[in-house]
């Protein structure tokens, strides 16, 4: 991907292994949090049926249970909507305050008066450089969401795409687990109040304003470990759980930020079951469209029990020749990643309504790429789907229109 290799050349300069090891290296397992208290509300109540047990048992006519990873993340979910109960992020109030200190850095740059908030001013508007030259059109899509919140979403995707350019970036095949445990020791240190870099500070000020947590960040860095060490998943579900991991987290880090209609009845569980289901559905998406450019790096990010059901050997995705069985295959896939869209698309209507556009903008673009496969007969493995510029630039009006009769 293009991108501005100065923004990231400090960036790869502070995390490189060169640092002691600290003892939370090489963790395969999830780390996920306890079930929190359970208080009752209807913000509060049981996890649906699972999304991804329903996909692969498409006839079954009783609910499907949550599987072992749908579980382990609700739990994450659970914590993060309960971080907005009684209406805060409804409101989009400030309300990262309530749990956590505004960094002393901040209030000192506050005192400072406006030479101070110049310095703020520029991290985020730095913030919004990387964004508008990675993400052109969800740059575009932030356009209309109030300052505050415009700036926490580029804060976020900033951080966002540093951590992934750590696993996946020029300078990939020096980061160790060590590195990803100096970058998660910065996270912890950015999250108390003390950044780094400009970009940390812009991310410090952001979580220091919503109630944002912490664990979807973490979480995050969890999924590049995974990508250092695991190039196969044997069954759907300890895919999601990497689909999560890497995309899921994206979903919960920004509603928050995004918030919650204020005239919305939802609760906040549901909507940020959509979120998570959003990231879900992209990084699914963005796996089958890059199945080939995997492959060609040893990797595949498909169950592989399901490979098997489907009489496909790890080599044939190698060879990379597309088969009736492989078309039958991807139909399977394509059908699972859309249902996760259907899920997400629902929840939309229930944020905030500057936000919803870019959502939902995003939300049919991705969707998209799955139609550009089946154009393409289901040749992942030379072809890649994309959607085309003219499309892209139409979605944004027809998303806001969209949204707009939504609300
Ligand atoms: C408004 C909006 C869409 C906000 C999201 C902004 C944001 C913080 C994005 C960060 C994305 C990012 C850089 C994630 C790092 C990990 C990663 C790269 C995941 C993949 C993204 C696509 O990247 P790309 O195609 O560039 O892939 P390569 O790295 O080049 O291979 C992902 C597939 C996942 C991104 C996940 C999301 C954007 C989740 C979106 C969910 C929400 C915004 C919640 C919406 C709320 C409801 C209620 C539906
Ligand atoms: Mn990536």
């Amino acid at each position: 991907m293009a991108g501005s290799s100065a923004v990231w050349a400090a960036h790869h300069a502070s995390c490189r292994p060169h640092q002691p090891s600290s003892s939370s290296s090489q963790r395969p397992q999830a780390r996920l949090l306890p079930l929190p208290p359970r208080r009752g509300g209807a913000s509060l109540a049981r996890p649906r049926a699972s999304l991804a047990a329903a996909a692969a048992t498409a006839t079954a006519t009783a609910a499907p249970a949550r599987t072992a990873s749908e579980e382990a993340v609700y739990e994450v979910v659970m914590r993060q909507a309960a971080l907005v109960e009684g209406g805060v992020a409804r409101k989009g109030e400030a309300a990262g305050a309530r749990r956590r200190q505004r960094p002393r850095w901040a209030e000192e740059k506050e005192e400072e008066g406006l030479r101070g908030w110049g310095l703020l001013g520029d991290a985020y508007d730095r913030c919004g450089e990387v964004c508008a030259e990675y993400a052109k059109t969800f740059y575009l899509g932030t356009q209309l969401m109030t300052p505050e919140r415009r700036k926490a979403v580029w804060a976020i995707y900033v951080w966002c795409r540093r951590t992934d350019e750590l696993v996946d970036g020029p300078n990939a095949s020096y980061i160790t687990p060590t590195a990803l445990d100096r970058w998660e020791k910065r996270l912890e240190d950015l999250f108390e109040g003390r950044p780094y870099d400009m970009y940390d500070a812009a991310l410090s000020d952001t979580v220091s304003k919503f109630p944002v947590d912490i664990q979807p960040f973490k979480d995050m860095i969890e999924g590049m470990r995974l990508d250092l060490w695991k190039s196969r998943y044997r069954t759907f579900d300890e895919l999601y759980l990497y689909c999560y991991y890497v995309a899921g987290t994206v979903g919960l880090m920004t509603v928050p930020v995004m918030g919650i209609a204020p005239d919305s009845k939802a609760s906040a569980e549901s909507v940020y079951n959509a979120a998570l289901a959003l990231g879900i559905a992209n990084q699914l998406t963005n796996i089958l469209r890059d199945v080939g450019e995997d492959a060609r790096r040893g990797r595949i990010y498909l169950p592989l029990d399901e490979l098997a059901q489907a009489g496909l050997t790890e080599d044939d995705i190698f060879r990379g020749k597309v088969t009736d069985k492989w078309r039958r295959f991807m139909k399977g896939q394509i059908q699972r990643a859309r249902l996760f869209f259907d899920e997400a698309e629902k929840g939309v209507a229930h944020l905030d309504s500057a936000s919803r556009w870019p959502v939902l903008a995003s939300l049919w673009l991705y969707r998209q790429i799955l139609d550009a496969i089946e154009a393409n007969d289901y040749n992942n493995f030379t072809k890649r789907a994309y959607v085309g510029k003219a499309r892209k630039l139409l979605s944004l009006p027809v998303a806001y229109a969209r949204a707009a009769v939504g609300s």
